[in-house]
């Protein structure tokens, strides 16, 4: 049987409020090189991978095509889409812009910008188990014991050993995603996740085990664990 194909979905239309930096946190430097430019280094280099369609704030496409994409020579990247509100809207930007590209069956893995650390391993593991089902879902296992809290009071301690922190990429058949984020647009669902919204639908998303190195960039502190990580594990860029 032929294979499908897959594309990368890239949301990077973030603020990066908490980040508080001059710069929007896709384009801090890590190794020398900008952050997004580590992300989408490992999806270049993905044989399995076909396009990839970058979602960036509507004022910095021309600066993340002409200094990221063409500089470091990005040539699997075919769409550069406007960014929205929140991540979500970002996210279905981005999937209309693959109809230009994607049937039904072909996988999108959607990744966030600012997780520059997955691993090449990872995204086969990911597009070989959304292929098998309705998503897939790279998370690990919570090391600590997480509590429920409303207004500062503890309500719940839920069992560790059922609860997993979600990461990207979350892939999906192209079909089943956009019905999902269409199914939420219309009534008004916001998930902080992709795979919060096909669960909604009903959809059977697999757990893809995954790393936990494969931080997303969000505060300060995360640049300093991010050298560290690149010092000890990784040379991506040649
Ligand atoms: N409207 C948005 C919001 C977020 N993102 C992207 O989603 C990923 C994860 O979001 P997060 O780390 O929360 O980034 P920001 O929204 O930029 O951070 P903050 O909430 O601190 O502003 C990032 O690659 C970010 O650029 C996006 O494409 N569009
Ligand atoms: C998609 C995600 O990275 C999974 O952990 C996360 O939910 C994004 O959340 P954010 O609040 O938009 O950073």
């Amino acid at each position: 049987m032929k294979a499908c194909k897959a594309f990368a979905l890239i949301p990077a239309a973030g603020m990066g409020k908490r980040m508080g930096a001059s710069v929007n946190k896709q384009y801090l430097q890590l190794g020398g090189l900008p952050i997004l430019a580590h992300t989408l280094a490992v999806f270049q280099q993905c044989p399995r991978i076909t396009g990839i369609c970058l979602v960036t704030p509507a004022d910095e496409i021309a600066y993340c095509r002409d200094q990221v994409v063409s500089a470091c020579g990005f040539t699997k990247v075919i769409e550069i889409v406007p960014g929205g509100r929140e991540r979500q809207n970002s996210v279905m930007n981005g999937l209309k812009a693959l109809k230009r590209h994607a049937a039904a069956d072909d996988v999108v893995l959607i990744h966030d910008g600012v997780r520059p650390f997955i691993s090449p391993d990872l995204l086969r593991e990911s597009i070989a188990a959304a292929s098998s089902g309705d998503g897939a879902l790279v998370a690990v296992r919570a090391k600590d014991t997480i509590k429920t809290v409303r207004d500062g009071v503890v309500q719940d301690t839920p069992d560790r050993s059922t609860l997993w922190q979600a990461q990207t990429p979350q892939s999906f058949r192209y079909g089943v995603i956009c019905e999902a984020h269409q199914s939420a647009e219309e009534a008004g669902f916001a998930g902080t996740d992709d795979s919060s919204l096909v669960e909604r639908r009903g959809g059977r998303v697999r757990i893809v085990p995954g790393d936990y190195r494969n931080i997303k960039i969000t505060t300060p502190e995360d640049l300093i664990l991010a050298e560290a990580f690149l010092a000890a594990f990784r040379q991506v860029l040649p």
